[in-house]
């Protein structure tokens, strides 16, 4: 392996804990514990275990966790209703719905039934809004956590060659987002992309989200450039992203690992889109308060 590997543990470590610091100074300030409503929907097995270490996080970081879960057979109506309850409640600083969502449900305007001061997930409509209008707001973890693995390591964002693999609204679109905000020139290819390998070639970045594993080998990689693996798969010999890591590892200058790159940056962005969700509504109270 050539490749220096970006260690997104280590980057989440650091993010934690100077959260942990951020959230006993506004606690001390405001006398508001921050608190994280995560509502799972069903048991699906790998959201069972974000979701148990969603909640882990939160309480390690000093905030409340404040979880709620409902059956696999719930109705739109019972989501909703449970939504509007905790968009209501002054406790819950952020409101989260792990996705997927049993088939029964319509996720999207479930989603927007969150306040965009309690998005956490930056997912609604409105969040997303703001995202391309360059608007203040909270950002989706995934890729709010891409951008802080690339400032980790000092990669160059501004006019860089960007290839993101993947249009989804989760991560592929979001990241291309914050990485044009940051003056990248972003291509976003997808299954329909014609010469994909010479198309990432060019790319001084690419950042796989595609949800294909092992698509991305060596010979889509330019020598020297940033590799970013947000894919997850689920194989016989344990967990493996959308590169494959190895020959790809022998080409690029900076590559993450699935697990030990991305992952572990989407419950830290969590975390602190939390703290900076209770710190918004901690400001508007006080904006109406006086107005
Ligand atoms: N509402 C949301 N749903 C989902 C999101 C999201 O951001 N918001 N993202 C994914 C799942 N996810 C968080 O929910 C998530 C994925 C992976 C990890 C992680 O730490 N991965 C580790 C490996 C962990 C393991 O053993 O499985 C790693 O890559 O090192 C955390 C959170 C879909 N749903």
């Amino acid at each position: 392996m050539t490749a220096g590997l970006i260690d997104g543990k280590a980057v989440a470590a650091r993010v934690r804990a100077a959260l942990k610091d951020d959230v006993s100074a506004f606690i001390a300030r405001t006398g508001v514990q921050p608190g994280l409503a995560t509502v799972l929907v069903g048991g699906d097995p790998a959201s069972e275990v974000y979701v148990a270490n969603k909640r882990k996080s939160t309480v390690a970081s000093g905030m409340a966790d404040l979880h709620q879960h409902l059956p696999e057979d719930a109705s739109q109506a019972e989501v909703e209703s449970l939504l509007r309850r905790l968009a209501a409640d002054p406790q819950v600083s952020g409101i989260l719905l792990q996705l997927p969502v049993p088939a029964q449900l319509n996720a999207a305007p479930l989603i927007d039934l969150i306040p965009f001061e309690k998005d956490v997930d930056g997912l609604t409509t409105l969040s997303v809004g703001r995202l391309a209008q360059q608007k203040p707001g909270l950002r989706p973890c995934t890729p709010a956590g891409v951008i802080e693995l690339l400032d980790a390591y000092d990669v160059p964002i501004e006019g860089a060659n960007v290839v993101v693999i993947g249009r989804s609204e989760l991560v592929g679109r979001p990241v291309a987002q914050l990485l044009v905000n940051r003056n990248a020139t972003v291509t976003i290819a997808h299954s329909r992309t014609r010469n994909l390998a010479e198309v990432c070639r060019a790319a001084d970045i690419v950042v796989a989200a595609v949800g294909v594993k092992g698509l991305i080998t060596a010979e889509h990689i330019k020598p020297g450039a940033t590799v970013i693996d947000v894919g997850i798969h689920r194989g016989p010999e344990g967990l493996s992203g959308d590169v494959d890591f190895g020959p790809a590892a022998e080409v690029a200058g900076l590559i993450t690992p699935v697990p030990g790159g991305v992952g572990p940056m989407t419950i830290a962005m969590l975390l602190v889109n939390t703290l900076r969700a209770a710190e918004l509504q901690y400001e508007l109270a006080g904006a109406a308060a006086t107005a």
